[in-house]
């Protein structure tokens, strides 16, 4: 990855690597168990989506890694630390987005965020200033126009621009985002997809965020996590995902003025025989992979009616 700044120095990461570490997770709510056993690592500068049905458990995970929620057992660390201790110089280097915050109604945008920037300040390292530069910040989230406004006055969409100013003014080293593109319309989407890119390329931010869009998943993650059942069911890139989950492609062509479609788990082949055998005769043709909508929806079909046949591996690394 491209670093605009001077690199950042290494997280803390004892174990060798991982920024976030999850070791048999667990959780309960009562007499209620909700995660039963989640285990998963990420790796600086990785987009990590986690999705999962409502009630899954995605929120209390992230809570639990930003060192709101006290787990019930397993072990976790966030920067080589155990969420539950993290000292005030632990937190400035993280970044949080949480599904919904409604407060600080009477301060206007850009007082707001100059006010919480200088809580940042004295954790400023010469690879990484602390904190984004307030203008800055504010043109990054696309809330210029808005900067003297009150928060009162926002708009819902405004003011999802405004909680992730927040969450990233602190310049983070791991960012957690809790749904944050609930409420904003397409083109507001789109700057904030530009945004975690920018994020992840240019300060290496690691960022692990929540959503419900399956088609922002596959465009922004690098890894995607399935939460059910209590545990990961799935992790990997959404193209393996596909291929564990479905093994198939769907194959499209016109041939002799009509449309061929034919499903096949290897499509080079496939591809590489028809030509063989009908050469110039072959137009229009599309290969087309299981898209992550199919897998999700296979993966929960497949929970729902017990036919998971136990726990699915998760695959390496590849980047
Ligand atoms: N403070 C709490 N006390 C008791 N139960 C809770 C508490 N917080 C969450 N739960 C329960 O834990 C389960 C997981 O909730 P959580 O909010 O983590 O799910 P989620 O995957 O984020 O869901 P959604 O997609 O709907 O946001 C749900 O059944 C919820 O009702």
């Amino acid at each position: 990855m491209t670093a605009a700044t001077a690199p950042a120095p290494a997280a803390e990461t004892p174990d060798g690597g991982a920024v976030i570490d999850v070791r048999g997770l667990r959780m309960r709510y009562g007499t209620m168990d909700v995660i039963t056993g989640v285990n998963f690592s990420v790796h600086r500068g990785e987009v990590i989506a986690l999705l999962g049905p409502n009630g899954a458990g995605k929120t209390t995970t992230i809570e639990i890694l930003e060192g709101f929620r006290i787990r019930s057992a397993g072990d976790v660390r966030v920067l080589g630390t155990e969420p539950a201790t993290g000292d005030e110089r632990w937190r400035a280097r993280l970044g949080i987005v949480l599904q919904s915050w409604r407060d600080h109604a009477r301060w206007r945008v850009r007082d707001l965020l100059d006010h919480l920037g200088r809580y940042y300040a004295p954790f400023a390292t010469p690879g990484r200033p602390r904190p984004i530069e307030t203008d800055k910040l504010i043109a990054m989230v696309g809330l210029t126009e808005h900067a003297n406004r009150r928060i009162s006055t926002l708009s819902g969409g405004q003011r999802r621009r405004l909680d992730v100013a927040i969450g990233i003014v602190g310049r983070p080293d791991v960012l957690f985002l809790d749904e944050p593109t609930a409420g904003l319309d397409p083109h507001a989407r789109h700057d904030f997809h530009d945004l975690l890119h920018r994020l992840s390329d240019f300060d290496d931010t690691t960022i692990l965020f929540t959503t419900h869009d399956l088609n922002e998943a596959e465009k922004m993650a690098d890894r995607i996590l399935i939460l059910a059942d209590g545990r990961i069911v799935a992790d990997g890139s959404a193209e393996q995902l596909a291929r564990r989950v479905s093994g198939q492609a769907e194959v499209r062509w016109s041939q002799d003025g009509e449309f061929l479609v034919h499903s096949t788990d290897d499509a080079t082949a496939f591809v590489r025989e028809l030509f063989a055998e009908h050469g110039d005769e072959i137009g229009d043709l599309e290969v087309r992979r299981t898209s992550l909508e199919d897998t999700y929806m296979a993966l929960v079909h497949r929970l729902e009616t017990g036919q998971s046949g136990g726990d699915v591996v998760p695959f390496k690394r590849t980047a």
